[in-house]
């Protein structure tokens, strides 16, 4: 069993009346990524700054690198990195003069600072740019950097609060890279994310936080086993072969309002229809051999497995998505 890296017991925190952390546990093992999803607003930074010693919890136990923030906020600062939603890099200045300027924070002696900033700046793919200012970088190049700095220190533990937020795919995918060369390195990689897949790529165990809670905790795998399993979904353009495939299904079929927030288009919802399914051979077969003896065929069939999309919708209430109060993303399945 690893040690852990971090480890926080009955978090608590309000601001005036308005409790926004109400008991959070975590344990992250030394060498691997969390990750804590929750809607805007459910306390995720909140929790980064307490882990982080920028904020203190109102009650709760929490040990970082074996050291208490409330109690040795030093020793906890030595041993973290943390990216911030808002970045630290400073757009007047170059690439480089940011780095040095974190060696300097750091106390390296002006040639360790060289190194540290030379072998940083190459790994994050930055020398050709490290001579412009930083204000002349793309979003995904500012993020590089950003890291890159925080890798100045040599942190063991590393703080992402929603590293990715606004970055285009292919600077996405980047950032994945690194992150997972990081724990490759034995580094504990502490990440906030609002994208789904994001979670399930990189993280080996997960958190979601709603209204100050944990609500559940687990693997991606394990996570979506704890939603209603898949289905099978047809689509049909003639509306006659809607109506013989309903009537051939109906034992099976689900006849499921869908949400305003879905965004599909009504008419060509009208014409689908939904059959709650593990995905099995098994099931598709006889799905397919009921519409055979109909005489009709689908112009799409899709199988939808459950992924984390389905999780955060069934375990976060969206009470601030006009028209989905309260209601998880499918109604019935
Ligand atoms: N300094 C503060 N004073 C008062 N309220 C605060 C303060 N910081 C955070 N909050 C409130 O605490 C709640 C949680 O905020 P937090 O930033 O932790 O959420 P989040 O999950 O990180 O959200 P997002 O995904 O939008 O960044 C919000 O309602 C926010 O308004």
């Amino acid at each position: 069993m690893n040690d852990l890296a971090i480890a926080a017991n009955g978090l608590r925190k309000s601001y005036g009346d308005k409790t926004v952390l109400d008991g959070v546990d975590l344990a992250v093992p030394t060498g691997t990524v969390f990750s804590l999803l929750g809607p805007n607003g459910a306390g995720k930074t909140t929790v980064v700054k307490i882990l982080s010693t920028l904020v203190t919890a109102d009650a709760g136990a929490i040990r970082i690198g074996g050291h208490d923030p409330a109690a040795d906020p030093r020793a906890v600062r030595a041993a973290i990195g943390v990216t911030g939603q808002f970045s630290a890099v400073d757009g007047l200045i170059t690439g480089e003069e940011n780095m040095l300027l974190m060696a300097d924070l750091h106390h390296l002696s002006r040639s360790e600072g060289r190194r540290v900033a030379a072998g940083l700046l190459e790994r994050f793919d930055l020398v050709e740019a490290a001579k412009k200012p930083a204000s002349t970088y793309s979003g995904g190049m500012k993020r590089r950097l950003d890291i890159a700095m925080t890798l100045v220190g040599d942190p063991r533990i590393i703080f992402l609060d929603e590293p990715t937020t606004g970055l285009d795919p292919r600077s996405r995918h980047n950032m994945w890279q690194i992150i997972r060369e990081l724990v490759t390195g034995g580094v504990t990689v502490f990440l906030t994310t609002q994208y789904l897949e994001e979670a399930d790529q990189l993280a080996d165990r997960i958190a979601v936080l709603n209204n100050g809670r944990i609500v559940a905790q687990g693997t991606a795998d394990e996570l979506k086993r704890l939603v209603p399993g898949g289905h099978i979904r047809l689509r049909f353009t003639d509306p006659a072969a809607h109506r013989s495939a309903a009537a051939a299904l109906r034992e099976v079929v689900l006849t499921e309002p869908r949400l305003p927030s879905d965004g599909g288009d009504p008419a060509e919802e009208a014409l689908s229809l939904r059959i709650p399914s593990d995905g099995s051979q098994r099931e598709l077969r006889s799905v397919l051999d009921l519409l055979d003896s109909a005489g009709v065929e689908a112009d799409e069939l899709t199988v939808h497995t459950p992924d984390l999309d389905d999780v955060f919708f069934a375990l976060t209430d969206t009470t601030d998505i006009p028209g989905q109060a309260g209601q998880p993303k499918e109604t019935v399945r």
